[in-house]
This record gives C-alpha cells, structure tokens and sequence, in this order.
C-alpha cells in the first residue's frame, strides 16, 4: 500500500468573547481538556493549545480565553487584530449578555476592517432551560443578519462543544483556501498577542465575587 502523505498542518488564532461569567473558560477547559468546572474563578487571559482533526486536515488552534470582566479589557485591541477566528459567548440566561456580543463584533469588525471575519455566535448555558431569557428564535435571527452559525451549547453537558469550535476551523481552513487569510502561520503577525502572552494567568478577584452563574 502506498504510504499516505501526511498534509502540513495549519495553525489558527482562535479568540473566546464575551460578557463575564457566560462559559468562556468551561466551554475552552471542556474543548481543550474534557474536563467540566463548576467554580466562577473570573479570567484575566489564559491561553490554550491544541490539535484537531477537521475533515482529514491536521488543525492547530492557540485558543485565547479573554476577560469578560470590564476591568480586564485593555488587551482587546490587540488579540482582535491577531486573531483569525471568534467565538462571540453570550448565556441564554442572560439578554444583556447578548447585547454585549454585538458591541464586541462591531468591535472586531473595525479593528479587522472585515466585514467576513470567521465568527461563530454561541449561546451558551442551554441547559438552563428553565432560566432561558434569549428565545431561540431570537440567536437565530443575530445569526441570520450576521452570517454567521449560531449554535445553542452547554459546557456543563458538553453539547455543542466540538461543533463551536470544529464550524469556525472550517470556515477558517476555508478562508485560507480561497487566500483570504492575512495571518496564517507562514505570514505570522509581527506583533502577537499570542506570543507575548502564552501564560496561563488566572487570578481570583479578591472582593469574594464567587460563584456567580448567570
Ligand atoms: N449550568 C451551566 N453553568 C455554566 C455553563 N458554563 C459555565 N457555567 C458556569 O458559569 C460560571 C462562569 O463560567 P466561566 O467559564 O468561568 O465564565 P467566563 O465567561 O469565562 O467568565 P469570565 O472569566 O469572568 O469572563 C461558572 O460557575 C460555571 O460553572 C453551562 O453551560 N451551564
């Protein structure tokens, strides 16, 4: 049998958005490490590294797990203009954490000057059901006037998970396809966010600010 050649893999820059304490860390530790953490423990910015498979192609994602406190934000700028794709996070639990989600693409969309960032819009906390403030319908019309996927998930459960994470590999592996991505591995950024900042930092708020599941 012939021996397969094995394709180079791609690497992307992956940023997770959104208000605090929507998931954006248990969505990333559940992707990353299949693990489920139950504690609020508000990020600062945690970096992640991982390989995936995504339809036959070798895939490296440097996942930026970002504050979603309004005390940390000063390094949005930057990790907007390096990153290659965005998970905007909001919990269905919580109208004014989708309210936040369309600030932060305006955001992205002008800091990027692209209008066809690759983006997925997830609503996580579906398993919440009870506490649901965002109708379906209503994640699906954003998706709709966004282009962009939209995908009910539930860190606690894992649903959805993967597929968040695997829609925006191929709508960036598609992207670089067609030419369209300027910081793909070969022209890296001169000035990464990633790479001055691939540290694992957390650190607890000392006001007691605990706990708190939206
Ligand atoms: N029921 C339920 N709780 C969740 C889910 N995802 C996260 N949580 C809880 O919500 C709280 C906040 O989760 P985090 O992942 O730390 O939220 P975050 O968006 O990273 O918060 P910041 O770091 O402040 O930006 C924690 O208590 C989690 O256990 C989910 O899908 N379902």
């Amino acid at each position: 049998m012939p021996a397969r050649r094995l394709q180079p893999s791609r690497e992307f820059h992956v940023v997770v958005l959104g208000a605090g304490g929507v998931g954006k860390s248990c969505l990333t530790a559940q992707f990353v490490h299949n693990e489920w953490v139950e504690s609020y423990d508000p990020t600062i910015e945690d970096s992640y590294r991982t390989q995936l498979q995504v339809d036959g192609r070798q895939v490296v994602l440097e996942i930026l797990d970002t504050a979603g406190t309004e005390q940390f934000v000063a390094m949005r700028d930057l990790y907007m203009k390096t990153g290659q794709g965005f998970l905007l996070v909001f919990s269905i639990t919580s109208q004014a954490s989708l309210d936040e989600i369309a600030s932060l693409r305006d955001e992205i969309i002008r800091i990027k000057d692209d209008e066809s960032v690759p983006i997925v819009i997830v609503g996580n906390k579906a398993d919440l059901e009870e506490n649901r403030q965002v109708p379906r319908a209503r994640g699906f019309s954003v998706s709709q006037r966004w282009e962009a996927p939209y995908y009910e998930s539930s860190a606690r459960t894992r649903t959805n998970v993967e597929e968040c994470f695997i829609d925006l590999c191929r709508q960036m592996l598609r992207r670089e396809d067609e030419g369209g991505a300027e910081d793909s591995p070969t022209h890296k950024p001169e000035h990464s966010a990633y790479d001055s900042h691939k540290r694992r930092r957390r650190r607890r708020l000392r006001d007691g600010q605990r706990c708190v599941v939206l």
